[in-house]
């Protein structure tokens, strides 16, 4: 793929870029493994006052930064503005709350035999950032706050259709004040990551993105024994029980299944509805479905812009060409608008059964999946029934259903009437085919530390204790 700007809302080609060259992705890689040897040895007071300044930064240059997102990959310029500031506020929340989740924690020496134990986090070294194009800030500083407050050197691998935004990147730790080679930007295709993922300079990766891509990392990781955080599709449940608030469900379904564009991982994919209030669902959920408004992503009204790319927008297509074909039902959308621009619109599709792909498959568009379901063990049963387990959303009032939907839903996370979000306070990843390891909140900060522990036994100077106490 080549590594350009084309602009999804009129299909023209904005800006292209050369992929870096093998002797300069080595010097790169040089360059992050002599950084991170000096940057290790920082306090946490100085990173915390670089990433301080990053936020400043996002903050004040929030509409150039958007504007950037909406012109790359199509997302709405109210939905760029909003993720630019919730980097912003991720970066302070590691700036403030690194030092706490990293801090020397201590054990009880006595019951092992030592005058002092303790654990000690410390950073790996460079880490590979392959990221992709739907949350093209957000998704990096995820990794880049957490894992630059832990001392690690970012080389990031961003999607080819995305370079300005990955250029920004750079840019923006350079500014913000973290020393040349911490953060780097690597403008080159998915073949060369291999290369950079077996330089014994790189130590560990983590991909967001598709399954495939997902696969072939970790395949690489595994025989490079790297450790790796993956965080792959989802096509996430939206349970509505009898006792749901059913206005309420359907509204945030529609935002939910449209977020992005309908291209977010955690979107609510599959809409699980129990009998009892499946017509007042279907119903509020079409209306509200079709009364988002599609169209330019830069207008300030439009609540829908275009898909990615030409590709992407065939891929929803097909998934719901082959739904029609073997008798699922089109209650709203279904068909692209004519003139330029890869717009689909918000579409509902009921019917949906297991030998249609989009039964098992994540649609990257905004196309819901309707099913409907005697009782809440078969709206379980039906959530559970696919590879993915990133996110989970279900809405009901009655507190038995709610345990039994917490206990019982195979998810990373499980959001009880409310839609999955990420935020920086609470650790974000997938179970099954949704990936491994966990991002944000303390575990986002240690997910790329050595564990180290540390134990001394008795001696004279181990009588002058200056570990930490409980
Ligand atoms: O696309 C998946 C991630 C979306 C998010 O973190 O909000």
């Amino acid at each position: 793929m080549t590594i350009a700007t084309t602009n999804p809302a009129t299909g023209e080609v904005e800006r292209t870029f050369d992929p870096l060259p093998e002797p300069e992705i080595d010097r790169r890689v040089g360059r992050a493994a002599d950084a991170f040897r000096s940057y290790r040895r920082t306090g946490m007071d100085e990173r915390a006052r670089w990433m301080n300044a990053a936020a400043d930064i996002l903050d004040a240059e929030r509409d150039r930064a958007a504007a950037l997102l909406t012109r790359e990959m199509g997302k709405t310029i109210t939905a760029a503005r909003a993720e630019a500031a919730k980097c912003a506020a991720a970066c302070r929340y590691y700036a403030e709350h690194a030092a706490g989740f990293l801090a020397d924690r201590p054990a009880d020496a006595e019951a092992v035999g030592a005058a002092r134990a303790y654990v000690r986090y410390q950073p790996l070294g460079p880490v590979l950032a392959v990221m992709p194009w739907n949350f093209p800030l957000w998704q990096v500083i995820r990794f880049a706050a957490p894992g630059l407050m832990a001392g690690n050197a970012g080389l990031l691998k961003h999607a080819s259709n995305v370079p300005q935004t990955a250029l920004f990147l750079e840019e923006l730790f350079r500014r913000a004040g973290f020393p040349e080679g911490v953060f780097q930007t690597l403008l080159i295709g998915s073949g060369q990551v291999e290369r950079v993922l077996r330089d014994p300079r790189v130590r560990a990766v983590t991909l967001t993105g598709g399954e495939p891509a997902g696969r072939s990392v970790a395949s690489v990781a595994a025989d490079e024994l790297k450790p790796s955080v993956l965080e792959l599709g989802g096509s996430d449940p939206f349970v509505v029980t009898a006792s749901a608030d059913v206005p309420r469900a359907a509204e945030a379904a529609a935002t939910s299944r449209c977020l992005n564009n309908g291209q977010s991982c955690i979107s609510a994919k599959r809409f699980i509805v129990v009998e009892d209030v499946a017509d007042e669902f279907e119903q509020a959920f079409v209306e509200r479905m079709r009364a988002l408004t599609v169209g330019d992503p830069m207008d300030e009204s439009t609540d829908v812009g275009p898909l990615v790319s030409e590709q992407g927008r065939s891929d929803v297509e097909d998934l719901v060409a082959d739904a029609v074909k073997q008798g699922a039902t089109v209650l709203c959308g279904g068909a692209r608008p004519p003139g330029k621009g890869w717009y689909y619109p918000p579409t509902v599709v009921a019917g949906v059964t297991p030998d249609m792909r989009m039964y098992h498959e994540e649609v990257f568009g905004p196309v819901a999946s309707l099913f409907r379901v005697r009782d809440l063990d078969e709206a379980i049963d039906l959530a559970n029934a696919i590879g993915f387990g990133l996110g989970s959303n279900a809405w009901t009032d009655d507190p038995r259903e709610r345990e039994r939907l917490v206990d019982d839903m195979e998810a990373g996370q499980v959001f009880i009437n409310g839609t999955t979000t990420s935020y920086p306070q609470l650790p974000f990843g997938g179970v099954k085919r949704s990936g491994y390891g966990r991002e944000l909140s303390r575990e986002g900060a240690r997910a790329f530390c050595n564990v180290k522990t540390v134990w001394i036994g008795h001696g004279a100077e181990s009588a002058e204790s200056d570990a930490p106490t409980e």
